[in-house]
């Protein structure tokens, strides 16, 4: 089988020689991107929701979550350092490529970026897209990112640039992150830590863009996987959804976490673990809406809530980094997975994550 992009893959090609003879020649971090100072805030939110159905009261909300921490996300910081870790590591696994960094909603931004990969003779490039699970958000809409990024260069300087599979049934994803769960747990008392319960979080959807893709498949499967590998029965863990957005009447995934608490409280529960397992580091979705409104919840309704760590720099999390990169540069038939679903595919189908329809919006304007 090979692994060269197909006519299905929706990054364009470029003049020069055929795609499966053009060697990678650079990795390019594709990441969210984050507000650094208080005046970033609202042009940054204003690029995150630009042509989304997203009220704009949400937004000012929103903005006072990034004001509470002086207009600086942490997530600009955790890609610098995942780039410091990875870059020894790839030299580990003998890969020697240039790291490149671009965002889709702040600096660095993906068309500076691009424009500075083509001026130093990039042609072609692996994007590592920092999302684990597949959805329009998290998949398709970086490859526009990407797709539009290049639009701005001339068919001739514009390298071809292909996506990194995800990794979410990936043996070291799932290590990591059941290693960071057994750490929270024995943060509890010892006499209660078998009766704790285990909210796995993910970034919410519509429902509509869930329809599209294997969001909650694959986030299902990593959180059974992971359960599994520290012994926590099914009745003991769930898969819940946080950081809500969009407009009040469509729906989006549920439950919520802090609805779930709740729930889990009223059942008798006294301890729950609560692991942002649908993110890679502790950004600004994790250290608000986890560390701030769950956990105020859990005060309010007498929880006792650890929140454990997402996998951030974890040297297991940046060699498995490594080990994708070089298997996709490389082309290697070895491609670990574990569990019911085997490896994700390197080329995503002409369907992968379609943007679901919008409804239909209601009332004048
Ligand atoms: C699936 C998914 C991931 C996980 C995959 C991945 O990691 O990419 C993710 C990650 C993130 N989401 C983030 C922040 C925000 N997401 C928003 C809004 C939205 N997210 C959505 C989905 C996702 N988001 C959606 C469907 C919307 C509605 C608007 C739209 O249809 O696009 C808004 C607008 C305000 C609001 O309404 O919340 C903000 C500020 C940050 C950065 C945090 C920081 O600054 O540290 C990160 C990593
Ligand atoms: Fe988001």
């Amino acid at each position: 089988m090979s692994h060269a992009p197909t006519a299905t893959d929706p990054t364009p090609a470029v003049a020069g020689p055929p795609v499966e003879d053009l060697p990678f020649d650079a990795v390019l971090l594709v990441s969210f991107g984050g507000p650094e100072g208080p005046d970033d805030v609202i042009p940054f939110l204003e690029n995150v929701l630009r042509g989304k159905p997203v009220p704009r009261e949400r937004l000012l909300e929103v903005a006072e979550h990034y004001r509470h921490f002086g207009g600086v996300s942490p997530i600009n910081r955790q890609c610098r350092e995942l780039i410091d870790a990875l870059r020894p590591a790839l030299k580990e696994v003998g890969v020697d490529l240039p790291i490149y960094w671009g965002n889709r909603n702040w600096h660095p931004m993906l068309p500076d970026t691009i424009r500075q990969m083509a001026d130093d003779g990039i042609r072609r490039a692996l994007a590592v897209v920092t999302s684990s699970y597949s959805s329009y958000s998290g998949c398709r809409q970086y490859r526009e990112n990407l797709q539009s990024a290049l639009g701005g260069l001339g068919d001739d300087r514009a390298p071809l640039i292909n996506k990194m599979r995800v990794w979410y049934n990936h043996p070291d994803w799932i290590a990591v992150n059941a290693e960071r769960v057994g750490d929270a747990l024995g943060r509890i008392p010892a006499d209660r830590r078998d009766s704790a319960r285990v909210a796995f979080t993910a970034h919410s959807i519509p429902e509509s863009m869930s329809r599209n893709c294997n969001y909650v498949t694959q986030l299902t499967e990593t959180c059974r996987l992971v359960a599994e590998e520290l012994g926590i029965p099914e009745g003991r863990w769930s898969l819940v959804y946080q950081s809500r957005s969009g407009r009040p009447q469509d729906p989006w995934l549920g439950p919520d976490v802090v609805d779930h608490l709740e729930v889990i409280r009223a059942e008798g529960a006294t301890d729950a673990v609560v692991h942002p397992i649908g993110f890679i580091s502790d950004h600004m979705e994790v250290i608000f809406d986890l560390d701030e409104e769950a956990k105020d919840a859990c005060s309010r309704i007498g929880l006792n809530m650890v929140r454990s760590a997402s996998v951030g720099t974890h040297p297991r999390f940046v060699s498995m980094l490594a080990e994708l990169i070089r298997e996709r540069v490389t082309a290697s038939p070895e491609r670990r997975a574990v569990g019911r679903f085997g490896p994700s595919h390197d080329v995503c189908p002409i369907n992968c994550c379609l943007l679901p329809a919008r409804p239909p919006s209601s009332g004048a304007g």
